[in-house]
């Protein structure tokens, strides 16, 4: 499997199943999607959450049955079908469903060693992420063990505090020195020691201007050896 980054700004993600899981799937999803939620019961998360962020979030209360899951796919138009429920009837009628739509599919009850003959290029697994933004580090176990995925992307955000920072100063800094006409060769050496500088590093921590001063003094040394 190979991971890839979606933009769901303006499109809709549709989830089947208003439990645990699709409680943590549509508050993932909130942040950027439309999400509607179809499910005869709601968790008290899913309905805190929609009750926050009414623009981005709806709760359909309705149980489909496997046939019925066709028309709310074509009703709603996702980009996006998290299949959530508790019933492998449905979910795999929403796995159906989504592909016959030309939508993406996110199947929460069957793990990657559970399918023969892999999943297909739209039926994609959420992984774990970490967000320092811009940066985003997603990881994922294949489906083998969401536990360790979740455990791995705790130790993952302590490594990558900051690193958020350092991906807006090292972008201004190249920006800078392509207008500078610095020649590319030490452009880009440039640029990977100043994202490699431990003083660089510390220096954001401090604030945005300790981290620059840094990394103008990085430069420095590179552009006049
Ligand atoms: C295949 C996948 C499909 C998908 O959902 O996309 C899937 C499937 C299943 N998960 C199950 C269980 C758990 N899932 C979690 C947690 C997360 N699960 C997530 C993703 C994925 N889960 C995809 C693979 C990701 C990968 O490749 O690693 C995360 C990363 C993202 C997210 O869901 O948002 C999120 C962590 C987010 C975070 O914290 O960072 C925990 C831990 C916990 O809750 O504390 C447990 C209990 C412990 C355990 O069992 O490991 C079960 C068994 C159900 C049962 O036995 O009844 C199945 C079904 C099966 O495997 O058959
Ligand atoms: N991906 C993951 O991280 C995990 C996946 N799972 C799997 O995901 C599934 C759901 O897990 P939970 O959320 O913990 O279960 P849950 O029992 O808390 O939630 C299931 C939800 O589906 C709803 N539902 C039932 N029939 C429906 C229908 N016809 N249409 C729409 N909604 C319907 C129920 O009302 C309930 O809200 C389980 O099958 C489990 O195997 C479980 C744990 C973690």
């Amino acid at each position: 499997m190979i991971p890839l980054y979606h933009d769901f700004a303006d499109e809709t993600v549709l989830v089947f199943g208003g439990g645990a899981v699709g409680s943590r799937k549509a508050s993932r999803f909130a942040d950027e999607a439309r999400v509607v939620v179809v499910s005869p019961a709601f968790d008290g998360r899913l309905v805190e959450l929609a009750e926050a962020d009414a623009e981005s979030v709806e709760l359909v209360r309705a149980a489909p049955t496997a046939d019925a899951v066709r028309g709310w796919v074509d009703r709603v138009g996702p980009a996006l079908v998290v299949a959530a429920t508790d019933d492998a009837a449905v979910n795999a009628a929403a796995e159906a469903a989504a592909l016959e739509a030309g939508a993406l599919v996110n199947r929460t009850d069957v793990s990657a060693a559970d399918r023969s003959g892999g999943r297909g290029a739209r039926s994609v697994v959420v992984p774990a992420t970490v967000e320092d933004d811009p940066v985003r580090v997603a990881l994922s176990t294949g489906g083998a063990s969401p536990a360790l995925a979740k455990a791995l992307r705790e130790r993952i955000e302590a490594e990558i505090d900051g690193a958020g920072a350092m991906a807006e100063l090292s972008g201004t800094l190249r920006a800078e020195l392509k207008d500078r006409d610095v020649d590319p060769a030490k452009r880009r050496e440039a640029i990977r020691r100043v994202v490699r500088s431990e003083g660089v590093w510390k220096g954001l921590q401090k604030g945005d201007s300790y981290g620059q001063e840094e990394a103008y003094s990085v430069i420095e040394e590179v552009l006049t050896r």
